[in-house]
């Protein structure tokens, strides 16, 4: 039936449809997943706080401040021999500025303002970074130890050939190692020093955030490490000395020390899910085998016994992945296993401290606090909830926020298919059931090379979001009927199936393949489709999907997203079009507007994401 319908083009023009704020009050409290995000992007992310203008305050003012030129006392003509000044980067930020406002005055993004999703991180401060990390080429650059250095590219990128650091690699890796600050880099080797430096990682989805905190993190680690290596040696060293020289003493028993480093983590990582306990896990356990240190990933997809003989393993335990709810529950217990950590690393930082997350988040934080020396928040949004949050509580905590932050990278193309018009008059199941088809047969198409040609020619793997949870279900057994090998994926699913499903979306070497569950209601759809002789669509897997999958999920395999409801925020937009397009891929992806939804809204991202702009 669906073959016989006329193919509809994915990019047909929109019909301007606002909705009034009671119809989207109403359709936004309508069940548990399609509450809006109360999230709304910060518009100062890289901005420093009051408290940290405040100190400057008093600092001598630069000669391209605004007073620069009042209560001078000499005159400072400018030598005609020289070449015409250059423009400071102020005064480029100032006038990129103008511009930006001008712009935006002119008719800018009308909708995404008052949906008040985004925020806008100066461009100016955008274009100054930009200048900054262009003169770092490769990961040599960084001040890594020789053991990590030669690690990354076989153990952490799997031998990707020519790599280079990605713009937030660039930026971050040399600040939490204190590249620019040698001072501090002494200090982080000194054990005696008590001041906690507090960093906010902001960049795109995709750009390879868990490995510009997880190499400075190790490297860390294995300073102080040789230092206490050095340390214990001298130490020794005097003992037997002391020893030679008091004979006449009597010995006394070797006193018993309980190895300290059972249960006592020194490097943590927290994440909000058990699937991405697992990805982030996977990362540092493969440069755990030749960087040397012990790492254990532990969330409630593991059994306790698993989880106790992981954390208090005999031979000790240097980095631990786990979720908040999880290490919150075993730190009530035992509060000393947070006694020994230096590093505690907040990824989906967003996540981590929204109203759900955050208690718990917060008590594990207080709890590390005495022994702590890097706090490291790490995101590719930043809400304005979280910014004022971070203002107040870490006044001084370093942003580091890369050019791109916020946007939706141009090599990921968005598409409209309008629900109400022919063929599919309203009828949204069939919509995405025919932009599957459509996909799954013209995917190899957009290939970039034979090999990843050949892979898609294999499988190609489409995610599918909805808002609702009980809408993956629906989906999810009307595309089967349509001959789609589709899954549904949600809070339902049990912990260890839903890594399972994700694994074949996620990169190959990560994947365990999903085996066919014979009691799974889907699979016993799909062999009731093709006792039936429903065409199947070949060569396609699709994921029917809410939120669950959006954050982090590392889905290198996907090439199409298919947006079922329009996302409730533009934050939203940005976590569900990042699953694609991910490390400088392309990708597609596929919004199915029916009646009702923000036809502005996204307008304005897709016009956002062709002009590479922030989605403010
Ligand atoms: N320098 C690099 N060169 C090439 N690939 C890289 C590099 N750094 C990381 N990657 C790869 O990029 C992919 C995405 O990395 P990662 O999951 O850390 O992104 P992210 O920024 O955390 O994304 P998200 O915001 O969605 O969580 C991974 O497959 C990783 O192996």
């Amino acid at each position: 039936m669906l073959r016989s319908l006329p193919s509809l083009c994915l990019f047909c023009e929109l019909r301007t449809t606002v909705r009034t704020p009671w119809q989207q009050t109403r359709s936004m409290a309508q069940g548990r997943d399609r509450r809006p995000s109360r999230m709304v992007l910060s518009p100062s992310v890289a901005k420093p706080s009051k408290e940290r203008e405040e100190r400057d305050k008093g600092r001598p003012k630069s000669r391209n401040s605004p007073w620069a030129a009042v209560n001078q006392t000499e005159v400072h003509a400018r030598d005609a021999r020289n070449a015409p000044r250059q423009r400071s980067s102020a005064e480029l930020k100032r006038s990129t500025q103008g511009k930006e406002t001008k712009k935006k005055d002119d008719g800018g993004y009308k909708a995404l303002k008052m949906q008040q999703s985004l925020s806008t991180v100066s461009y100016g401060a955008r274009a100054a970074t930009k200048d900054k990390i262009s003169t770092i080429e490769g990961f040599s650059t960084f001040e890594l130890l020789p053991v990590i250095q030669d690690s990354i590219n076989p153990q952490a990128l799997k031998s990707l050939g020519d790599i280079s650091p990605t713009p937030i690699q660039k930026l971050a890796i040399p600040a939490l190692l204190g590249h620019q600050d040698k001072k501090r880099r002494r200090s982080a080797e000194e054990p005696s020093s008590k001041e906690m430096e507090q960093f906010l990682l902001a960049a795109e989805t995709g750009s390879g955030k868990t490995l510009a905190y997880l190499l400075p993190a190790i490297d860390a680690l294995k300073r102080v490490e040789a230092t206490e290596a050095e340390r214990t040696e001298r130490d020794e060293v005097q003992q037997q000395e002391k020893k030679a020289t008091s004979l006449f003493e009597l010995a006394s028993p070797e006193a018993h020390v309980p190895d300290q480093d059972t249960g006592r983590p020194k490097i943590i990582i927290l994440v909000p899910t058990a699937e991405l306990v697992d990805q982030v896990g996977e990362l540092a356990k493969s440069l755990s085998h030749t960087v040397k240190y012990r790492a254990a990933l532990i969330s409630s997809a593991y059994t306790g016994v698993v989880i106790r003989n992981r954390l208090f393993s005999p031979k000790g335990i240097d980095l631990l992945v786990s979720t908040p709810h999880l290490l919150a529950s075993i730190t009530k217990a035992d509060p000393n296993v947070l006694s020994r950590v230096t590093h505690l690393i907040v990824d989906e930082a967003d996540s981590l401290f929204d109203r759900s997350f955050s208690p718990l988040t917060c008590e594990i934080l207080d709890r590390a606090t005495p022994s702590l020396k890097q706090l490291v928040l790490c995101s590719a949004t930043i809400p304005k909830r979280l910014d004022s949050y971070l203002r107040e509580r870490f006044p001084n905590i370093r942003r580091l926020a890369t050019p791109n932050l916020h946007a939706i990278p141009r090599r990921v193309q968005l598409g409209i298919v309008d629900v109400e018009k022919e063929p599919y008059q309203g009828n949204k199941d069939l919509a995405c059931a025919d932009t599957i088809w459509l996909i799954g047969k013209s995917a190899a198409e957009h290939s970039d090379d034979a090999d990843e040609q050949a892979d898609w020619q294999r499988t190609k793997r489409i995610i599918v979001f909805v808002n609702e949870r009980e809408k993956t279900i629906e989906l999810t057994d009307y595309l089967i009927t349509k001959g789609i090998d589709a899954t549904a994926l949600n809070r339902d699913v049990d912990l260890r199936k839903q890594g399972e499903i994700l694994s074949s979306f996620t990169d190959s070497s990560l994947s365990k393949k999903a085996k066919p569950d014979d009691d799974d209601k889907s699979s016993m759809n799909r062999k009731e489709a093709r006792k039936q002789g429903i065409k199947m669509l070949p060569n396609t897997k699709v994921l029917v999907v809410t939120d669950l999958a959006s954050r982090g999920i590392d889905t290198t395999a996907v090439r199409h997203v298919v947006l079922y409801d329009v996302p409730h925020t533009t934050i939203d937009f940005i976590h569900r079009l990042g699953r694609t397009g991910r490390m400088g891929r392309r990708g597609r992806g596929i919004v199915l507007v029916g009646k009702g939804d923000r036809r502005d809204v996204v307008k304005e991202v897709r016009e956002g994401m062709f002009k590479g702009q922030a989605l403010i």
